[in-house]
């Protein structure tokens, strides 16, 4: 029977009743499925909503954790990975200073494991500052007139005070440097059967009559003279190292290392390069000693840290010059410094220096045989020295110390 028949038959109160009936289960259900549905609808809205933070989070945390990764990373320098049959583990006597921190910075980040050690008479620590914590890099406050026992491979043996002001300061102690300090040097050496490179200089060939300098001259030598306890001392080291060659087959290299300069060069190092900077960037005059007609030929520190590095690393076990045969005379030189920093010092003559070396230029022919030469040019060389003596001296003004490290643009 259809629908409509059942209704035609039904009294009017069972179709009330039956419309109420109707109604309350449809009031029941639409309220109760609308009741689930909110609750739904709410955890649906919260689980998006979380979905959603989670979406907009996941690159910024990718983001955190590469900065992180980052922070940690140019923490130090960038280092080269090396196996560990091709890593050596290499001892720079007198690593906290000008030259050494240079060589520090290039064997670090060739990958190799590098022990300094400095008695800080002339290095400083915030030259190496940079690498400190370094899993590759040790710093032991040590001097070198005592002996040390430790496991190396290479021995670059550079320290000495070179200045001529800090050399004359306590020439008792520059000789025991040279001397005894050598000597342990080379003692070490032999006992770990490693190589050994002296870090000598021009001043062997004393004031010299042969011009320019080959590593086959002799030298002209006062040897009681006010400059005697470095280059004396020097030769001498020469002679300890040939020893040790001939008598106990030791591995030796020498580097005779003509005037350099660069970045890290101490503020009160003394020597013309930075004497003439700090004079000329603070408009104070620039002493020239004597006529100022002696001679020098000046390297930019990189060439000579890649110099060393080349000879420790060559079969060339007698002496070589390292240095850039660009040879100015001094008051030449100061006019050079006056005028790339553009002041308005006044070049002075002052007292001239007792056994002041008149002419000095490498023959770098030797070097040159083993693939070096220098790269960095004079004028190129000074004004990056120029500019970091500039902001140290602006840094110092401030309180604040200069800290250079290999990856600043300015080495
Ligand atoms: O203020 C100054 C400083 C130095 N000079 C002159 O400039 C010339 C160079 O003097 P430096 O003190 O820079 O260096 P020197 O050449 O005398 O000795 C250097 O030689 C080679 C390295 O082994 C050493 O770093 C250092 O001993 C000298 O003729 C000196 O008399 C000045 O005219 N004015």
């Amino acid at each position: 029977m259809p629908v409509f028949g059942w209704w035609a038959i039904m009294s009017r109160k069972t179709k009330y009743v039956f419309i109420l009936a109707i109604l309350v289960a449809a009031i029941v259900v639409t309220w109760g499925r609308a009741g689930i549905t909110k609750d739904d609808m709410e955890r649906l809205r919260r689980e998006e909503l979380s979905s959603q933070i989670r979406e907009a989070l996941e690159p910024l945390e990718k983001r955190l954790g590469n900065l992180e990764k980052g922070s940690e990373d140019s923490k130090y320098p960038k280092v080269k990975f090396l196996m560990e049959k091709d890593r050596k583990r290499i001892l720079v006597t007198g690593g906290a200073g000008f030259v050494g921190s240079h060589l520090v910075d290039r064997l670090m980040m060739d990958g190799h494991e590098v022990v300094v050690m400095d008695n800080f008479f002339t290095g400083r620590k915030r030259n190496v500052e940079h690498w400190l914590g370094h899993e590759n890099f040790e710093l032991l406050n040590h001097d070198v007139v005592e002996p040390l026992y430790i496991e190396v491979d290479q021995i670059y043996h550079l320290a000495s005070p070179a200045s001529p002001p800090h050399y004359m300061y306590n020439p008792i102690k520059t000789i025991k440097t040279n001397t005894i300090g050598t000597l342990n040097m080379l003692g070490l050496a032999k006992r770990v059967n490693g190589r050994f490179l002296l870090a000598s200089t021009s001043e062997v060939y004393g004031d010299p009559e042969v011009h320019p300098q080959n590593e086959e001259y002799w030298g002209h030598v006062n040897p009681i003279g006010p400059r005697a306890c470095y280059d004396e001392g020097k030769r001498v080291a020469e002679t300890m190292s040939y020893a040790y060659a001939k008598q106990e087959h030791v591995q030796v290299r020498v580097a005779r290392i003509f005037n350099t300069f660069g970045p890290r060069m101490h503020m009160s190092d003394g020597r013309v390069v930075s004497n003439f900077i700090l004079q000329s960037l603070q408009d104070q005059p620039i002493t020239v000693f004597g006529a100022g007609k002696q001679t020098r030929s000046f390297q930019y520190v990189s060439d000579l840290v890649n110099g060393l590095v080349m000879l420790m690393n060559s079969n060339i076990s007698t002496p070589v010059n390292l240095g850039n045969p660009e040879e100015h005379s001094i008051l030449e030189f100061a006019t050079i410094i006056k005028n790339l920093v553009g002041c308005k010092s006044d070049i002075v003559h002052v007292k001239e220096q007792e056994d002041d070396p008149q002419r000095r230029r490498p023959d770098i022919t030797k070097a040159m045989g083993m693939g070096w030469q220098p790269k960095v040019s004079m004028i190129e060389g000074l004004n990056r020295t120029i500019e970091y003596f500039r902001q140290e001296l602006f840094q110092s003004s401030h309180n604040q110390k200069m800290i250079l490290r290999p990856d600043d643009k300015l080495v």
